[in-house]
């Protein structure tokens, strides 16, 4: 939960680099763990390991965005909210573009995490930029749509 700066043993490693046994079993022990404890998001380093709940989960409410708005990754518990933060503190702190790559099998909650993390931005950017944010918002949300539907054709044909 949001507000605990470190958690307990009882909920697993949150950085997979701290696993001692580096191994396909002891990596989906781990997560299979977290994921139990409502722990959807794991770190590998700056990357993120996300498990789809497939329902409905409070980890994504304002108090969360308060919890992880100006924080360093690692100040709170692994989540989603860590990395659009960073990203986007860098973005502004060095005036460059920046990026999230979001890569997983089909259904596995990319379009979900991007949503997420445009939500996110747009809840801590000022209220001049915020219009901005939710235009973006949308192109991203309607051309997935086109995207996916060029996806689908092209494996059809092959
Ligand atoms: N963080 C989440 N919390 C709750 N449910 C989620 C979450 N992420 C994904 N889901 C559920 O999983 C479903 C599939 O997720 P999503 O559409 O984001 O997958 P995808 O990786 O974009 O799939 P595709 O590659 O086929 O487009 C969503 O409709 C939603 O029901």
């Amino acid at each position: 939960m949001a507000g605990t700066i470190h958690e307990g043993p009882e909920f697993g490693i949150g950085d997979f680099v701290l696993l001692h046994d580096v191994t396909l079993e002891a990596f989906m022990d781990n997560l299979k763990l977290r994921y139990e404890k409502n722990r959807l998001y794991t770190y590998i380093g700056e990357v993120v390991v996300s498990v789809n709940p497939y329902k409905p989960v409070d980890i994504y409410n304002k108090n969360y965005v308060d919890e992880y708005k100006g924080r360093e990754i690692y100040e709170r518990p692994p989540h989603i909210f860590a990395l659009a933060d960073s990203a986007y503190t860098t973005m502004k702190r060095k005036s460059r573009d920046t990026c999230i790559v979001i890569s997983g099998e089909s259904g596995s909650g990319k379009t979900e995490a991007s949503k997420i993390i445009m939500r996110y931005i747009a809840a801590v950017t000022n209220v001049g930029g915020q219009k901005e944010v939710e235009r973006v918002k949308d192109v991203l949300i309607k051309s997935n749509v086109i995207l996916e539907a060029v996806w689908k054709c092209q494996n059809k044909q092959e």
